[in-house]
């Protein structure tokens, strides 16, 4: 069933076959009471063998019962969301499309290195997007001059990059993937012209990698571009002032490279980092970028990616527009995630890494409640609203916001009022990571930022397109899948132990169902115990020559 008209920008769809589904989840349910039941009068009687093993599995089995009972609230109500982007055009002219702020997050280039930065960042450069209504900011959190040199490399490689993509319409816009899984020229392209782009960027990443394993900067590109001088021999990762330089002004006339296309603003942000002042992780460089960006750009929209997932989708912007510019549904979300899709998954899967059940499955239902919850990555927000505005019914977001130039400010005046933005001290009393922008504190930051605005009325929304909007890199090996998992399940657990916990913060501002969703997750991790119970203790049983199953001789055993 469509609900929607020709004129809205987007139709949500409820998920099919759910009569059938409430069948079998009905069914699921009456087998799970018939097993409590079964378990609650066949207690071994006192000084009988196996009493206590018995009431600990019988616990473990009301465990896993309570919770797959919960986990129902993700399955009955799911919604799946369709864009038009073709009605957006017809409505919106290029001029009057919003501005959007794309932050690409980094941290150290050893183990994310600056060639795959950059080829996240080209990827959204490239978006199918007016150049001039697209600012990206790259945030390093290492300061680190090799993820300098690459970016400044990319943002020369960009001016041919970015009009090969958008004159034969590439996909996908990340260099890297692109050139590893295509192969062949496409009609539009000259072999010439294809083959010199390929070249072009292998010789970059070959240089790029070279310079990351020397660690250091030819001496030549020192010498001949001031943007170097930044950096010094006292500088290291935890100890540096800030960094904000504009690689690419796409405001100016530098951006319009030879074929008259202009190119995205492009800027390097280093937020300082000195020994003693807590910098609150990704939630830190975050907020120092909606800071940063505020004095360059400040567009109405900013999307989030980590910077090992590059977009895969280059109509995604405009898809995501749908949504937020819908003039009926679309004036209460704040925020439109997409999946964490992966690109490096065999079919084995063995960890479960793919994340299906939860990207397929439990997004979409968790977006019929009233809002999926921001995952930090691959999530379109509302400016105003991440920087912790409530909603209100008559609030009309301004889309032509933007930073008007003053006249006479060069860019090193802009550059330098933006490092102010990006200090240690900055944030002294203040609500910057309370109230206003991530929220601090927690290992999965997004997650308990966005429940905060989902509380302060606002919905979210999940789109799940056909073509993988980004793609990224999972953990391979199990040593990271051990380390992913327990940040996310400690993570999650700790919000639902905390003031945060979201029925002690969304009761009466979230439905019930929508809470009941956030406790899946917060108690995740706690299915640790009775899962481990399970799987130990039966099996140490069986050697003891105690039973805690019916035997099969028992069928008439209720
Ligand atoms: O001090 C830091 C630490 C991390 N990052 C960046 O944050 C992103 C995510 O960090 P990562 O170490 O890759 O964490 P994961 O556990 O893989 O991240 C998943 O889980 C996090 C917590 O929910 C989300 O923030 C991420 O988006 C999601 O991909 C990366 O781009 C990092 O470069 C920083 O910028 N500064
Ligand atoms: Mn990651």
């Amino acid at each position: 069933m469509t609900e929607g008209h020709d004129s809205r920008l987007f139709a949500t769809e409820k998920g099919k076959g759910m009569v059938a589904y409430r069948l079998y989840a009905t069914s699921v349910l009456v087998s799970t009471f018939l097993i409590w039941w079964y378990r609650a009068t066949h207690v071994p009687s006192i000084g009988e063998k196996g009493r206590w093993l018995w009431i600990g599995i019988s616990l473990a089995e009301i465990y896993i019962g309570l919770y797959w009972i919960v986990s129902q609230f993700l399955r009955l109500n799911p919604i799946y969301r369709h864009a038009f982007p073709e009605r957006l055009s017809q409505r919106y002219s290029d001029k009057q499309l919003p501005g959007v702020d794309v932050f690409v997050c980094t941290a150290d280039p050893t183990s994310e290195p600056p060639s795959m930065v950059i080829s996240t960042v080209l990827s959204v450069m490239a978006y199918n997007y007016p150049s001039e209504k697209l600012n990206v900011y790259l945030s390093d959190d290492a300061g680190s001059v090799l993820t300098f040199y690459a970016l400044w490399e990319a943002s020369k490689f960009a001016k041919v990059w970015v009009p090969f993509c958008r004159k034969h319409t590439i996909e996908p816009r990340s260099p890297a993937a692109y050139f590893s899984n295509i192969h062949s020229v496409p009609d539009t392209c000259s072999t010439k012209e294809w083959y010199y782009v390929k070249e072009l960027y292998e010789n970059m990443v070959i240089r790029i990698n070279t310079v990351v394993k020397k660690g250091k900067v030819p001496e030549e590109v020192l010498a001949n571009n001031n943007g170097f001088s930044k950096w010094n021999e006292e500088m290291t990762p935890k100890d540096h002032p800030s960094i904000v330089q504009i690689l690419v002004d796409g405001k100016g006339y530098d951006a319009v490279e030879k074929d008259g296309v202009a190119l995205p603003t492009l800027v390097y942000v280093a937020r300082e980092k000195r020994p003693g002042q807590h910098h609150n992780f990704k939630a830190g460089a975050m907020n120092s970028l909606i800071r940063v960006s505020s004095v360059i750009s400040n567009s109405p929209i900013i999307l989030n990616v980590d910077c090992d997932m590059y977009s895969n989708n280059s109509e995604c912007i405009r898809e995501t527009l749908c949504l937020l510019l819908d003039e009926e549904q679309g004036q209460n979300i704040a925020f439109v995630q997409y999946p964490q899709d992966f690109e490096n998954n065999n079919c084995y899967d063995i960890y479960g890494n793919s994340l299906t059940v939860n990207m397929a499955l439990d997004f979409p239902g968790v977006d019929g409640w009233g809002g999926t919850p921001y995952i930090g990555t691959g999530c379109f927000h509302r400016r105003e609203v991440l920087c912790g505005r409530p909603y209100s019914k008559d609030y009309r977001e301004n889309w032509a916001k933007g930073v008007v130039r003053i006249s006479d400010e060069t860019i090193l005046d802009m550059e330098e009022r933006a490092k102010s933005l990006a200090t240690c001290t900055c944030e002294l009393n203040t609500e910057w990571g309370n109230g206003i922008g991530l929220k601090y504190g927690y290992p999965v930051e997004d997650v308990v930022t966005g429940l905060q605005i989902q509380c302060r009325g606002w919905k979210s929304a999940y789109c799940y397109p056909k073509r993988a909007a980004f793609l990224g890199l999972a953990p391979t090996t199990l040593e990271q899948c051990l380390v992913q998992y327990k940040r996310w399940g400690e993570g999650n657990l700790q919000i639902f132990l905390s003031k945060y916990n979201a029925f002690l913060v969304g009761h009466r501002k979230l439905r019930f169902g929508h809470i009941m969703c956030y406790y899946l997750y917060g108690l995740w991790a706690t299915t640790c115990f009775p899962t481990w119970y399970y799987v130990v203790i039966p099996s140490l049983c069986f050697l003891q020559g105690i039973s805690l199953f019916p035997k099969v001789s028992h069928i008439n055993c209720f």
